[in-house]
């Protein structure tokens, strides 16, 4: 048997893992995803990061396991928070962990069905996220909300359905707080 080698890497204080795959998030890489068009335009000119990925991946083989840091940069779209696009496992099944690093945010969750959560996180939380849950991470912050994801090696990543429908509940700041809104566009 040829067995893989274990490593250990450390996460700096900026939520990079030395070394892994990086993938970065623009604002024009999001078209659609914000509710107001308007606001979503006038960033457009700027194009900032809105996150930045840094994985570790191994095949996608039942058992093993894949883990990713995320960079969320603080910033809003209209009166929405900048958040992850957000997906269901490929695999509908697959479980993850989330650990909070750094900064202030949460993270939205949905059934196919439509059902909505909001877990609130800070750094040493640790959210659990169930099979079958699509999942967003939203920064209420003013500095980068940074985290930990692991997850299974082949849970892969379905983007199709929340590009398209989005979650049941915006994440908006109103009169200086956090709330949760209905998505007037959801069906
Ligand atoms: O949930 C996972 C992996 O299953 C995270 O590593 C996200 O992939 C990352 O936070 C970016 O978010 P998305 O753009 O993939 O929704
Ligand atoms: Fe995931």
């Amino acid at each position: 048997m040829e067995y893989k080698r274990p490593f250990g890497v450390r996460i700096d204080e900026n939520g990079v893992i030395p070394g892994a795959k990086k993938l970065v998030r623009r604002l024009s890489d999001m078209r659609g995803y914000f509710y107001d068009e308007k606001a979503y335009e006038e960033l457009l000119k700027e194009d900032p990061v809105v996150y930045e990925v840094y994985a570790v991946e191994q095949e996608e083989k039942d058992g093993d396991l894949n883990f990713a840091t995320t960079i969320l940069y603080p910033g809003k779209v209209g009166k929405e928070f900048f958040f992850t696009k957000g997906h269901f496992h490929a695999k509908a099944d697959r479980a993850e962990i989330y650990y909070a690093l750094k900064g202030k945010g949460g993270m939205l969750l949905q059934t196919p069905e439509g059902e909505v959560e909001w877990v609130p996180m800070e750094p040493g939380t640790v959210v659990y996220v169930p099979p079958y849950w699509a999942h967003r991470t939203v920064n209420t912050g003013d500095e980068p909300f940074i985290f930990l994801a692991i997850y299974p090696a082949d849970a892969g990543h379905d983007y199709g359905s929340i590009k398209e429908k989005g979650f049941a509940k915006l994440v908006v700041e109103e009169n200086g707080e956090v709330k949760l809104i209905d998505n007037p566009r959801w069906k």
